[in-house]
């Protein structure tokens, strides 16, 4: 079935699902249920008692594009002081939530955005090293203690001062008020935007976290927040023509009928990266107790995966350009939207699929248990593990029993990994813990194994997937399969004020995720490799 919605509001979106699906009836239950009225009115009751309390605690985001034009004055002005002051380089350092939505304005709009958003020295190494007295440096953490964004604060700061600059002159921090970055902040002189503590991280994009990094790079924010209040009255309607609760039904039932793999493809060049804010959305939102949509982020419509969908692909593009790709699996969607539309229509139908789905989209129970095993790792707790075997300039890793004995080389490992990718639903997922912004050709490798496999393959740079779609990986269905690679830096950065070097910590990101996979069963095979040359080499090894 094809269903067209042509609001002049600016959101159009084009749904098709297979004929005799429970997408109608849902639809209709939710119109029945006024789940959009009570979704724009705060209810916190949407998603069961067990959530409750803390959708109560986290809805502020509906009615954000009205409320946050304050913080778009406040940031405005502060980039006017600034580039009187001759400060005109923005580094905005912060994980998930706290990041990808400014990365996403700031490239759609042409605006130039340092993301920090990894704790592997060669990339921190290198954007510390660059023009310092031109640079504003943001510090984002809603929550004031992920530990990469606190390492990059004390290393920024570090760095300010070995250059002569004053930090405080230099820092703008973005957190929740009475945060630890919060009092830090204070009592450094730093200026601080308090976020609406009623905001999670992932619902935060027109948020102070969304909206000052982005000022401060030069965007229009208030035409941003202009395009969402355009659109919020008919997304609140309890009408079947609501693009919010026709997309949170989509995405609801084709979990409900197996179909649970989001494969997300920009259809033209205006908004490239809104896919991996979409991403971390999705798969922390619903990633949990066992069921969730996993997210596939692909480069576009002609791309394997969705060109060439499996049965458990719901396609959904955005963009002007209506593909006219057919899923196999009869799901799914076309979005046309301004982007300030599409942060509160991706917002609000996620919450909706989660209404149906009858999980808390709030939470992220799972991606403690990562950053626990890391911690552990650091203290020492952990014993470190020995290579299974070493090729050359790659040492290979293993969980439990996944390889024969006999196995020697990479392509006999990464093999048997491969044929792990068997049942109807299960993916391989790829995780690189290394310099995204010198290796980003290595992406490639997705697309090459897609095709290779035929089945979905997602890609994801360590450690900012932790904060996206390691929760879907813990939390969700126990269909995943886990080719880790760790690029060993060239060189190491020490975190000032803390028993660690960066070095230490991202090793202990990785093997703290893949013992925390193992031990939940999942097949993992890790490629330590000794430097960007051998991850170079690697890519032919792993296709
Ligand atoms: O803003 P914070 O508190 O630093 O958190 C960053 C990210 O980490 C997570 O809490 C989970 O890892 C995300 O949900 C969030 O966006």
């Amino acid at each position: 079935m094809i269903t067209t919605f042509s609001g002049n509001e600016g959101a159009d979106l084009e749904t098709r699902n297979p004929h005799g699906s429970s997408y109608a009836s849902a639809l209709d239950s939710l119109v029945q249920h006024k789940v959009a009225s009570r979704l724009f009115g705060r209810d916190a009751t949407l998603w069961g008692a067990d959530a409750e309390a803390e959708a109560a605690q986290r809805l502020g985001w509906v009615d954000l594009a009205s409320r946050a034009t304050s913080v778009a004055t406040a940031a405005r002005e502060h980039a006017s002081t600034l580039h009187a002051r001759g400060i005109n380089r923005v580094v905005l350092c912060g994980m998930g939530g706290s990041s990808l939505a400014p990365e996403v304005i700031c490239e759609s709009t042409g605006r130039e955005l340092v993301v920090l958003d990894s704790s592997h020295p060669d990339m921190v190494a290198e954007v510390v090293a660059q023009d310092l007295s031109h640079t504003v440096v943001v510090i984002a953490s809603k929550s004031g203690g992920t530990v990469e964004t606190d390492s990059h604060r004390r290393i920024f700061v570090q760095a300010f001062t070995d250059a002569g600059l004053v930090p405080a002159e230099h820092i703008v921090v973005i957190t929740d008020p009475g945060s630890p970055f919060d009092v830090a902040a204070q009592e450094a002189g730093y200026t601080v935007f308090r976020a609406d503590p009623e905001v999670g991280g992932r619902y935060s994009a027109l948020s102070a976290f969304g909206i000052v990094p982005s000022a401060l790079a030069g965007v229009d924010v208030d035409a941003l927040l202009a395009q969402a209040l355009a659109v919020s009255t008919a997304f609140a309607s309890d009408s079947p023509d609501n693009p919010v609760l026709r997309l949170g039904a989509l995405m609801g039932e084709a979990v409900r009928s197996g179909v649970d793999k989001l494969v997300l493809a920009p259809s033209d060049s205006d908004a490239p990266t809104l896919g991996v804010w979409i991403e971390q959305l999705v798969a922390e939102s619903t990633g949990k107790h066992g069921t969730g949509l996993l997210p596939v982020v692909v480069g576009s419509p002609a791309a394997a995966g969705f060109a060439e969908s499996t049965p458990d692909g719901l396609l959904v593009s955005f963009g002007d350009l209506v593909p006219d790709v057919p899923a196999l699996s009869g799901w799914s969607a076309h979005v046309r939207a301004s982007l300030g539309a599409q942060f509160l229509l991706w917002e609000a139908a996620t919450a909706v699929a989660s209404h149906l789905l009858e999980i808390n989209p709030f939470d992220q129970p799972d991606v403690e248990s990562a950053k626990l095993a890391a911690r552990s790792m650091l203290d020492g707790d952990v014993e470190r593990r020995s290579p299974s075997f070493v090729v050359d300039e790659v040492e290979v890793f293993t969980s439990p029993d996944l390889l024969p004995n006999s196995t020697r080389t990479v392509e006999a490992a990464v093999e048997t990994l491969y044929s792990l990718v068997r049942e109807p639903r299960d993916y391989l997922a790829i995780q690189v813990y290394s310099d995204r912004l010198r290796d980003h050709r290595f992406e490639e490798v997705r697309e090459r194994l897609a095709v290779k496999l035929g089945r979905p393959v997602t890609f994801g740079w360590g450690p900012r997937f932790l904060h996206s779609t390691g929760q879907y990986h813990k939390g969700g269905p126990a269909t995943g399969v886990y080719l880790q690679i760790t690029v060993a830096p060239q060189g190491d950065v020490q975190v000032p004020g803390r028993p660690f070097t960066l070095g230490e910590f991202i090793d202990a990101q990785a093997q703290g995720d893949a013992e925390v996979l193992a031990t939940r069963g999942r097949p993992v095979l890790r490629l330590h490799v000794n430097g960007p040359f051998a991850l170079r080499d690697l890519m032919e090894a792993l296709v």
